[in-house]
Order: C-alpha cells, then structure tokens, then sequence
C-alpha cells in the first residue's frame, strides 16, 4: 500500500517539481498540500502558477491547500516532503517532527546540525543512523533528514568515487542555472547576455556540505571529512543543470584513466530513484553540457567529462539537473531510503 505524503511548500519551484515526481510514484501518496497563509483554503490550481513541464495532476489540482501546521495536516499523513523557505522551515519543520512526522527535507536549515543526517544515499545511507541520535537528543517521535544544496549534489558522487586515492584538495568553480534561484530569482535583464558571479551562501555549502557527506559515523558521532574545499559559484542564462568545473588534489597518484574508472564503477543503489549508472561519465571532450545531459537517467544521474591530469591535480567537469537531482528528486529519493530503513 502507497504510503500517505504531504508537500510542505507546495506552490513554490522545488513544490512542483515534487508533485510532478511524487504524483506517478507507486510508493507514494500524495494526501496533502501546505503552503503559506494566503494560499490555504484554495484548490492547488488556484494556488499554484503551474511552470512544471508536464501538465498539473488533475487529482492534484483540486485538492485543497492548507496552512504549514501541523493541525491542518490529516494524522494518517506519515511523511512530509519540505521544500519550504529556509527561514520558514527552521521555524515549522521541528513541530511536525515532534508531532511525529518523517520529514524529508530539501531546505538549507539545519543541514549542518551535527544530529542531522544530510544524506546523498548512494554516498553516505549510513549516516541515517544518525536519526537514533537525533530521536534521543530532541524526543522526536518523528524524524528529520535533509538533501543538501544543488550544486553540492552535483560534485560530491564524483568525490566520492575517488575517496580510496585519498582526498587532500578540492577546487570547483560552479556554472549554476536560474531556475535554482526560484522563478523570481534573477530577472531577464540581470541574466540574458551575462553572467553573475555571486550567489549569496553557495560557496560557503559546497565547501561545508561536501564535508559532512564525506564524513564518517561511528553510530554515536559524525566526523567531517578533512579534506580542504574552495568553491566559486557564477550564475549563468541556463534554465536548469548545473555544470562544475572541479581540480582534485590526491595523497595517491591519480591518472585521468583511474578516476574516470572509479567514477564509472562507482555503485548505484536498489531504490526506484537511484539511477544505473549513477555517474555518466564522457569521453567527448566538450560534454558534459547541461542542455544535453540533464536529464540522463531521468534527470537523476550525474554526468563527468573531461577528466585529465593538470598541475593542479585530477580535472574535471560534472553536470546535475539542479531541480531533480540537485532538489525534489534528492528528497524523494531519501523518502525511499527512509521507506527502505522502516523509518516509515
Ligand atoms: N542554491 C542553488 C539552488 C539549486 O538549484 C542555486 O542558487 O542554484
């Protein structure tokens, strides 16, 4: 039986995105809908500006949006997929925690909290553990887990896919589309025909995120990975996939034939989201491109290209669907994992 699902944040980009994804999935329910106060009482159509590129469900469409409460949400609702504003859901999403709710969250609240797994699954599943810690510190019922940020998504498989040659320094300079700013995030006048290179709080993620999900748990605490991370983040008049350029500093020598190696060996998991292979890797020399290879294994797998050797380390490029891998898709796919983990 379908697990019942609520979508907190329902109307915004990251909302649709989920609702486009969750709607056909046979391991989900969607049962409710949340949004802000001026939305709620209104039919999802009337509250959502519909920009996803297939059309709304028509199941979806009449239901009715509430409030982000956690009385408005029915009690037979057992997982709640939080695409809120961060300042919103550092605010709301412990409630429903404590309520008794699994929330899966792609907000950037809390992602670092030390009792917060930040979970890629096919890179660190095993920090789920860390919701034993969690339910004991905080007295949750329910439970938390967060995706971390788009372009940290699109980098860090391929890390870890070098983990065994010892990672000392990482450099990535990020080419990053507008749609991961919202619908209202950069204007056409700020965008078409430049490049912008400042996006307010994206270094400091890549460079502490990637960290954390390199890190180990020990089943009482999580360590962060030592390496060392510099990150420069540019947006560029892409609608979606973000495109990094990454230099790698190994302990052990590192040829362009190993990492590209590793990187296709690289393990996938058994859940319905998880893409085969996970890491696409081109031996083209101009791919990946984010117009042509987003939506590889349906916008959830990660592209590589270009790897060879520079002074500077192993270099590369890689490419994520920023709104499926790098947001809705990396949320529902930690509801399978929560699913798989009797989390549900
Ligand atoms: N913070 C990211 C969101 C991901 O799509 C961005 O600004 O691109």
């Amino acid at each position: 039986m379908a697990v019942r699902v609520g979508v907190l944040g329902a109307t915004g980009a990251v909302g649709q995105r989920l609702i486009q994804l969750l709607d056909p999935h046979p391991d989900f329910e969607i049962a409710a809908l949340t949004a802000s106060e001026s939305s709620a009482g209104k039919t999802y159509r009337q509250a959502a500006k519909w920009r996803v590129d297939s059309p709304i469900p028509a199941d979806v469409a009449e239901m009715t949006v509430t409030a982000t409460d956690p009385d408005e949400v029915p009690n037979d609702v057992d997982m709640l997929f939080s695409s809120l504003p961060s300042s919103i859901g550092a605010e709301v999403e412990p409630p429903f925690c404590e309520d008794g709710y699994v929330v899966s969250s792609n907000s950037s609240n809390g992602r670092m909290d030390d009792d917060i797994p930040l979970v890629i699954p096919e890179v660190n599943a095993d920090h789920l553990d860390l919701l034993e810690v969690q339910r004991d510190e905080r007295g949750w019922d329910g439970a938390m887990v967060k995706n971390p940020n788009c372009s940290t998504i699109t980098f860090v498989p391929t890390l870890a896919a070098l983990t065994d040659f010892g990672l000392e320094k990482v450099h990535v300079s990020t080419l990053q589309a507008v749609s991961g700013a919202g619908y209202d995030g950069v204007t056409s006048m700020e965008i078409i025909d430049n490049a912008i290179p400042y996006i307010g709080g994206e270094e400091d993620k890549l460079e502490t995120e990637s960290r954390k999900l390199l890190g180990t748990f020990d089943g009482a605490e999580l360590s962060h990975n030592g390496m060392s991370v510099a990150a420069s983040c540019n947006r560029i008049p892409t609608i979606d996939g973000h495109l990094e350029n990454v230099w790698v500093e190994t302990e052990d020598e590192l040829t362009a034939d190993a990492a590209a190696e590793a990187m296709r060996e690289y393990p996938s998991l058994d859940l319905r989201s998880s893409p085969d292979p996970l890491i696409h890797v081109f031996d083209e020399p101009d791919r990946p491109q984010p117009r042509m290879d987003r939506t590889l294994g349906d916008g959830m797998a990660i592209a590589a290209g270009g790897l060879q050797e520079s002074p500077f380390g192993l270099q590369y490029n890689c490419l994520a669907h920023n709104t499926i891998r790098g947001a809705a898709g990396a949320s529902v796919l930690n509801g399978e994992l929560l699913l798989e983990n009797g989390y549900i």
